[in-house]
């Protein structure tokens, strides 16, 4: 029987926010808190909300208390002493976006563990450090707790070698030049939510969109993934806030050749300057693009749309058919505006959308005739990370038992 005080930290460290949850390790983790530390080292932040969603703080932090990662996270301890004093971390999990060929499922992580995923950086360059950055920063603030990677790759692992390969002379696919497939720690929630409530869709076709300011869709046969648009990173596929999505190899070539850009400058362009900001001019915010008034922002949703239509079908077509499609990510699960235009007209796949209950947005929005279910599934990635750090963590105490 677990002492009720244990419990287990979550961190999902961004470049300048970390995201945060303080779960019951029972055999089904609770939230007790979540919370979210933002603009570290630049006007920080804190937020935080018990398990029924109440305010637990909201306020500006001192430059002090939010200036790396390692404070922000003193900071969450801090807080977690003073609302919950009897509360033991008995483990750390973390998302940790790259896993590489070899990390199929979480584990937990030692040294030689944390220079292999150190080595994984360059394939991830704009979230590994700082996910890395965040289980340094937990092991320093918490020494006698396991520091446990659940990975984005993960989920994807399993996909066929025509889903995981480029066509590139073999030596690169040896090296690790692959199509690895991310949000995986998202599409695992969906999918054992769909195992939950519909169980005869997750046995089916689906395709999930995860719509936040990263965003890619993944096809899934019996729960599995078979294929995603995001492919070797975290570039690939659709349209981001910042990031471009699929483009075409020989754009590339020319930024290098006639633009004579480097390779910071590129990075930055692909990573921070394109997306919906590009397009936009404006901003990389969908609530900000929906409300604004101007042909550039209208243009960067009418991309944003036409490319999640376009892999709905190349995805559905990679299923051999579609017998559900969910929508999670911030912006799938707020703008109903979006699902709808993303549903429109495709009555051919055999869907059809309830616009009263997309307005609404309820959990299954799809037309009572409709051949093709449409739900909408909020995600929940703290809990899968919970979830598996409880399961870590008894695994090993069990084999310490016998
Ligand atoms: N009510 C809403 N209507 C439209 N877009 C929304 C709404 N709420 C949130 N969003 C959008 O969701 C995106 C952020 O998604 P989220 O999943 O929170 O991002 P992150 O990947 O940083 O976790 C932003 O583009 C934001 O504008
Ligand atoms: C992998 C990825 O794109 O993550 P995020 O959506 O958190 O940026
Ligand atoms: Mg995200």
């Amino acid at each position: 029987m677990a002492d009720p005080r244990d419990c287990v930290l979550t961190v999902n460290a961004g470049s300048s926010s970390i995201k945060f949850g303080l779960f019951e390790a029972g055999a089904a983790p609770a939230a007790r808190m979540t919370g979210l530390v933002e603009r570290i080292g630049d006007g920080p932040r804190i937020k935080a909300e018990d398990g029924d969603g109440a305010s637990l703080v909201k306020r500006d932090l001192t430059a002090a208390e939010g200036a790396d990662h390692v404070s922000a996270l003193a900071t969450v301890l801090a807080l977690l002493r003073e609302r919950f004093p009897a509360a033991r971390v008995i483990g750390v999990g973390h998302r940790v976006v790259h896993g590489g060929v070899a990390y199929d499922r979480p584990i937990r992580v030692g040294a030689a563990e944390m220079a292999e995923l150190e080595r994984l950086s360059p394939f991830a360059p704009l979230h590994q450090p700082h996910n890395l950055a965040g289980v340094r920063a937990a092991a320093a603030t918490f020494p006698d707790a396991p520091q446990i990677a659940c990975f984005d790759t993960a989920f994807h692992r399993a996909h066929p070698f025509v889903n995981d390969a480029f066509a590139l002379p073999r030596e690169y696919y040896d090296k690790g030049v692959r199509r690895y497939g991310f949000h995986g720690l998202s599409y695992d929630y969906v999918a054992g939510e769909l195992a939950r409530v519909a169980p005869h869709l997750h046995a089916g076709r689906v395709v999930v969109a995860h719509l936040g300011n990263g965003a890619s869709m993944c096809g899934l046969l019996g729960g599995r993934s078979v294929a995603s648009t995001m492919g070797f990173s975290a570039l690939d596929g659709l349209p981001m806030g910042t990031r471009c999505g699929q483009l075409d190899p020989g754009v590339l070539l020319y930024l290098m050749q006639q633009e004579g850009m480097g390779a910071d400058e590129i990075s930055d362009l692909l990573y921070r300057r394109s997306g919906l900001l590009g397009l936009s001019g404006l901003s990389n915010d969908m609530r900000e693009l929906l409300a604004a008034r101007t042909d550039a922002a209208r243009q960067a949703v009418d991309y944003f749309v036409f490319r999640i239509r376009r892999e709905l079908g190349a995805l559905a077509a990679a299923l051999g058919g579609l017998d559900a499609l969910v929508f999670c990510g911030g912006i799938g699960e707020n703008a109903h505006e979006i699902r709808a235009r993303v549903c429109d007209g495709m009555g051919w796949i055999g869907l059809e959308l309830d616009e009263g209950a997309n307005a609404e947005n309820a959990r299954v929005i799809s037309a009572e005739f409709s051949r093709v279910r449409v739900l909408r599934i909020p995600t929940n990635e703290e809990i899968v990370i919970a979830r598996a750090a409880v399961a870590l963590i008894g695994g090993e105490a069990r084999a310490a038992a016998e």
